[in-house]
């Protein structure tokens, strides 16, 4: 388990920004390493500002896309191309402006996919592409994602794993998630285990509604009421926050990057 680090910008729109001029400098140090690099998208609000920022920066092009694997950490479980989709935002945002290479852009299934309005067979069926694509160093079903993205609810729920539901005991990388608090009701959702497999988490979180989550996750929280407090990188994990959703946590903990 790594201890987090905790970074404060000043707000929703700088945050957004300096996690696009981090994640290229990752990507870029991960591919002239080791050849590709491996990504793990989130949605909601934040999650699809940092890919527009992505989009925006002159610096992108610095990134090899066809040598990045891009994954997702939850999906929405509706039709392809619905706007609601953590996939079309994604695509919309950044996806369909950079040369990626197909083959390596793994959306979890839609419910008009292979499986029909199936999520559990969908969830089996992205598991199994996780399990594919995991090479013998990864010493487990997924690969060890470079950097693994999660935004979190003000209910601290991270991909879509909320507050007290089984996914959250299930020790399968994918499962289906039915019943959830937040629309829309039916999801797929990577588990803490498939998280906790990344090499670098970073959970990037705006906004006042979500500061005593924020808190609760740093403060020694378990994962079943609270489960951000269990979104750990296993070499490192970053907690990126604006101003707003920092403002309840001990001073001590957090380091102002933008003032
Ligand atoms: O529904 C979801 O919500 C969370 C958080 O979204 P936000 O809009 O409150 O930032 C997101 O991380 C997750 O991927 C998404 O499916």
């Amino acid at each position: 388990m790594t201890t987090p680090t905790v970074l404060v910008h000043r707000d929703a729109d700088l945050l957004a920004q300096a996690i696009a001029a981090r994640l290229v400098t990752r990507l870029v140090d991960v591919q002239t390493a080791r050849g590709s690099a491996s990504l793990v998208l989130t949605g909601g609000g934040i999650g699809i500002k940092t890919l527009a920022a992505l989009a925006a920066s002159p610096a992108r092009d610095a990134v090899d896309w066809r040598r990045l694997d891009i994954w997702w950490g939850d999906e929405r479980f509706l039709p392809s191309g619905h706007p609601d989709r953590n996939e079309t935002q994604a695509r919309q945002a950044l996806l369909d402006e950079v040369d990626l290479d197909p083959a390596r852009v793994h959306p979890m299934p839609a419910s008009d996919g292979p499986d029909g309005d199936n999520p559990e067979a969908a969830a089996d069926r992205y598991a199994a592409e996780l399990a594919r694509a995991a090479r013998p160093e990864d010493h487990g079903p997924v690969p060890a994602f470079d950097v693994l993205l999660l935004g979190m609810g003000p209910d601290a729920h991270v991909a879509s794993l909320f507050p007290e539901m089984p996914a959250l005991y299930d020790t399968r990388p994918v499962v289906a998630v039915r019943g959830a608090p937040k629309p829309p009701p039916t999801r797929i959702s990577l588990t803490l285990p498939a998280i906790q497999a990344a090499k670098e988490v970073w959970l990037i979180v705006a906004g006042a509604e979500k500061a005593p989550a924020v808190r609760l996750a740093l403060s020694g929280a378990g994962a079943v009421q609270v489960p951000a407090a269990g979104a750990v990188g296993r070499v490192r994990t970053l907690w990126l926050l604006d101003r707003a959703a920092a403002r309840e946590i001990p001073s001590g903990l957090t380091r102002i990057a933008s003032p």
